[in-house]
This record gives structure tokens, C-alpha cells and sequence, in this order.
């Protein structure tokens, strides 16, 4: 549909997300938008097909202020859980994807409202370029995003590590100094877990949802139903819960 010459890394992500739109994204869908620069060639898929005449009666529901945006200057129909709270797909970028579809996510800082909207989706699909893949969590990428309200920051920070081993910390605001504040007005802790082999990653998302303060974790937990892996070679893979298919993009 685009053909400018991209990296291999964006021409990945943009091969993931084009192929899970042209396989779930149809007329009158109800979608929900992740968010994140895996998210950004979704949008532009979008943008294509509906201009093209084959998405029409398309509606979009955001995860983030950014994707709002994306959606909204793409010229592609925007709601809200408000008006459309029960949506048909939801698409969204992940930081790392084990070997059971389990996810860590909030990279970008939109965790809870990725989740909330992936909750009242039928169907979640994941995009993702290759280097999300891995057999366990930590295989790649070392840290679990965590939102929480400001009043529980700090207890937070002592607790988690007590909990479980690591670090955890405020992640900071590049250009503004302090935190990072996120779209529903929290911070952010970042909490470097220890390199074990096998974490306990359900019991771990019970005891964080259960600590007051904290909103919500970056983990998504057995709520994938496929998996969009895009590589350098132009193949894409596809994973459906120990189902694997590949194809050449
Ligand atoms: O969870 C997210 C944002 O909160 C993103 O989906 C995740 O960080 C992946 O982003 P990218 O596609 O830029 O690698």
C-alpha cells in the first residue's frame, strides 16, 4: 500500500501491523487502537483502507492521548468507551511477548487504558517486530511498567522490591523535570525484576492489583488471542496459542 524504503526495524512493525489489519480489521469493526510506533503503521493502514471505500462504517477507540491524535488527523472516525463500550478487535504493540502469549507492556505509559480497552474488546491481537519475541519475560526486556497514583508512589517503590526482589523507581520525564505523567494523571514505576528463569507472573499480577495505589501492571495475562511477529526477512508469523503459522510478507 506504502512502498517508501524504511528500515528493517520499522519495515518489521509495519509488516505486523499491516498484516493483522488486513486479517481483522473489516467494515462496521468496532476497534480498539493501541498505542506506540508499532501502532503508528496500524493507523496508517487505517487511513488507507478507509479512504480507499474498503473500511467504511469504521469506529476507533484510543488507548492514548497520542493515538487519539494519530486517529483524529488520519481523518478516521474516533469514539469512546462511553459511546462504544463494547468493542469487536483490539490491536496493540507489546515491549515483550513470551512463549505463552503472556505480555509486558506499557512502554509508551498507556498500560491501563491498553488494558481497559483490551478488556472490552472480543478479540486482542497483538503486533509486534521481532525483537518482542522470547521464550520467558526478561529474556529481553527487564522491566515491568507499573501505574500508580502519586499519593502511593513511594510506599510503592519500597514495596515491590521487598516483594519480589529488584528495583524499582519514578520513571522520569525527558523533556520536563519529575515524573512521567500518564493520561489518567499517575506515575509511572518502572521495576526491574530479577533474572529468574521462572517468575510467577500470575500470582505477582494478583499481589500488585491488590497493593493500594497502584492502578494497574504491564503485564497481560492469557488474554491474547493471536500474535503478529514480523521479521527482517519480510516473513510474518503468526502464534495462536501454541499454534504457529509463517508467510512470506
Ligand atoms: O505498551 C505500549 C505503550 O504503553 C506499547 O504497545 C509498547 O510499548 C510497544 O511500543 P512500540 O510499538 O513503540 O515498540
Amino acid at each position: 500500500m506504502v512502498s517508501t524504503e524504511l528500515p528493517p526495524i520499522e519495515k518489521a512493525k509495519r509488516d505486523a501491523a499491516y498484516a493483522c489489519a488486513k486479517k481483522h480489521v473489516y467494515p462496521g469493526c468496532k476497534l480498539g487502537v493501541g498505542s506506540g510506533s508499532t501502532v503508528k503503521y496500524l493507523v496508517e493502514y487505517l487511513e488507507h483502507a478507509y479512504k480507499a471505500g474498503s473500511l467504511n462504517d469504521l469506529v476507533c477507540v484510543p488507548t492514548s492521548f497520542m493515538t487519539k491524535k494519530w486517529l483524529v488527523d488520519s481523518g478516521l472516525p474516533v469514539s469512546d468507551l462511553d459511546i462504544t463500550p463494547v468493542l469487536d478487535v483490539c490491536i496493540d504493540g507489546a515491549d515483550e511477548v513470551d512463549a505463552d502469549l503472556t505480555c509486558i507492556k506499557g512502554g509508551g505509559g498507556c498500560l491501563a487504558r491498553e488494558k481497559i480497552v483490551q478488556h472490552a474488546s472480543k478479540k486482542f491481537l497483538v503486533i509486534a517486530d521481532h525483537t518482542k519475541e522470547a521464550v520467558s519475560l526478561g529474556d529481553r526486556y527487564q522491566y515491568l511498567p507499573i501505574e500508580v497514583l502519586p499519593f502511593a508512589s513511594t510506599p510503592v517503590c519500597l514495596e515491590i522490591p521487598r516483594l519480589f526482589g529488584g528495583t524499582a523507581g519514578l520513571r522520569m520525564a525527558a523533556k520536563k523535570a519529575g515524573p512521567v505523567i500518564t493520561d489518567n494523571g499517575s506515575y509511572i514505576v518502572d521495576w526491574v525484576f530479577p533474572k529468574q528463569k521462572k517468575m510467577d507472573w500470575k500470582a505477582i499480577q494478583t499481589k500488585l492489583a491488590d497493593t493500594p495505589g497502584i492502578v494497574d501492571t504491564g503485564l497481560f495475562i492469557d488474554v491474547v488471542d493471536e500474535v503478529f511477529f514480523a521479521y527482517a526477512d519480510g516473513s510474518v508469523k503468526t502464534v495462536v496459542k501454541g499454534e504457529v503459522e509463517t508467510k512470506k510478507a
